[in-house]
């Protein structure tokens, strides 16, 4: 049955003895997990409440500030959070919209325990809730010239609504009709070397000489506009990706000959010579690694261009028979109130918040399916399945059947 809900912010405007030896001013959740209590926000004047995490570890018995990945909630006036599983706990905005009102924060997801190694400390990492069944992310990968651009254009002009293009950060400058922050976030090296050291980027590389890499926000945004995420990357990134939580689907793209890439490649006019030959040279081994890899699910030929954008269509059930991304999300829900309790039955959360007026006081709920939950941070947790409950007048007894 239920687990007991965690402190709710907005029962807290006195502020409490938390315990911990942390000062607070009230507002804070606080959800025990194993030997650890997360303590969240704390910053409330009696204003908006900010997200920020402290933990407290039982046998330490000191605070920690953990390092926080992914893009933090927005500040709201209350929130409740409730543990699930042990490796995560969500967070209910109260009076946010629902698009932004199911906040994960993964405190010893696989995620999280790979970066807590890589950056030797403790780690914690936000990712939002999106609600409906947007597909998986994809991946398209080939050797430079051979079409990837051209292919996610296509698709991007003909379904603008399904389709959001990840813009990734590199240090090459930009070419004559590239727009920052359109087809690229151009950047310096240091401060791409000291963002991708803070953690804020799924995947990197060394390509043809320049550093490339997707931030975990570039992914969220896409995601954030219930689109489809598609990711232009190298073989290498690919494979970071490949190894990481970001559940997707990965596309290799060959050309027809190695003379005809070169041609393309010649014509498309965007390099120099020498830049020219070092993409050739880098096609070879990227080419042989993309088949032998194991990484993709999918090898598409472009030759002939506008057969393998059908192809492209057809993989991804857009060709005209089945259109998978299509799903609306109904909006006739009610937004989560400041003041609301929940509880957890299974896989769903009860949300249960009272309402009157003139005449009635009514019971409400709002129950949260997580059973078809996807993906994680980085990035966004897809697939939340929420609806309401209908009231019931003057009394709570639906509440005290459930829970
Ligand atoms: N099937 C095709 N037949 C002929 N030309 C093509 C075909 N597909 C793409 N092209 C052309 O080849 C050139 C390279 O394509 P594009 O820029 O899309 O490659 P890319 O794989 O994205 O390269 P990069 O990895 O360097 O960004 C472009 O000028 C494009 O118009
Ligand atoms: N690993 C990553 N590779 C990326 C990323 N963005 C682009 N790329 C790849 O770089 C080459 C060259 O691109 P160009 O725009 O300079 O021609 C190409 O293969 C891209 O797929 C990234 O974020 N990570």
């Amino acid at each position: 049955m239920g687990e007991a809900p965690a402190f709710f912010a907005h029962d807290l405007k006195e502020g409490f003895l938390n315990g911990f030896g942390l000062k607070s001013k009230g507002c804070e959740t606080a959800t025990v997990i194993c030997n650890k209590t997360y303590l969240v926000d704390g910053g409330c004047d009696g204003l908006l409440l900010s997200f920020q995490v402290q933990i407290f570890d039982h046998f330490k018995g000191t605070p920690i500030k953990p390092v926080v990945l992914g893009t933090i909630p927005n500040s709201c006036k209350g929130h409740s959070a409730i543990a699930l599983n042990e490796d995560c706990i969500l967070f209910i905005k109260g009076g946010s919209p629902l698009d932004d009102a199911f906040w994960f924060l993964e405190v010893d997801t696989p995620y999280v325990q790979e970066q807590r190694k890589s950056l030797g400390c403790e780690v914690v990492a936000w990712s939002k809730g999106v609600r409906g069944t947007v597909e998986k992310p994809i991946v398209v990968s080939g050797p430079s010239g051979v079409g990837k651009g051209t292919l996610i254009s296509m698709l991007m002009k003909e379904f603008p609504s399904l389709f959001g293009f990840s813009v990734s950060h590199t240090t090459r400058s930009p070419r004559n009709m590239e727009k920052d922050g359109l087809h690229y976030h151009f950047t310096e090296r240091s401060v791409m070397e000291k963002d991708i050291k803070e953690g804020k980027f799924l995947e990197f590389a060394s390509v043809h000489g320049n550093l490339y890499g997707t931030s975990v926000e570039a992914v969220e945004v896409v995601a954030d506009a219930g689109k489809r995420c598609i990711l232009d990357i190298d073989v290498q990134g690919a494979r970071s990706v490949r190894a990481s939580s970001l559940d997707a689907i990965f596309i290799f793209i060959c050309p027809p000959s190695m003379a005809e890439l070169e041609k393309r490649l010649r014509a498309r006019g965007t390099e120099t010579e020498e830049q020219i030959l070092k993409r050739l040279r880098n096609a070879e081994a990227e080419i042989k690694e993309g088949e032998s890899s194991g990484i993709f699910d999918h090898f598409l030929f472009n030759d002939n261009l506008e057969e393998c954008y059908l192809s492209l269509k057809k993989l991804l059930g857009i060709d005209g028979s089945v259109n998978t991304c299509t799903e609306s999300i109904s909006e006739d829900l009610d937004l989560p109130p400041i003041v609301h309790s929940v509880s957890r039955i299974d896989n769903k959360i009860i949300i249960s918040y009272r309402t009157s007026d003139l005449n009635n006081e009514s019971q409400k709920m709002i129950v949260l399916d997580l059973s078809s939950i996807k993906g994680g941070a980085p990035g966004r947790t897809r697939g939340l399945e929420a609806y309401a409950i209908d009231s019931v007048t003057n009394g709570s007894t639906m509440i005290n059947q459930i829970s």
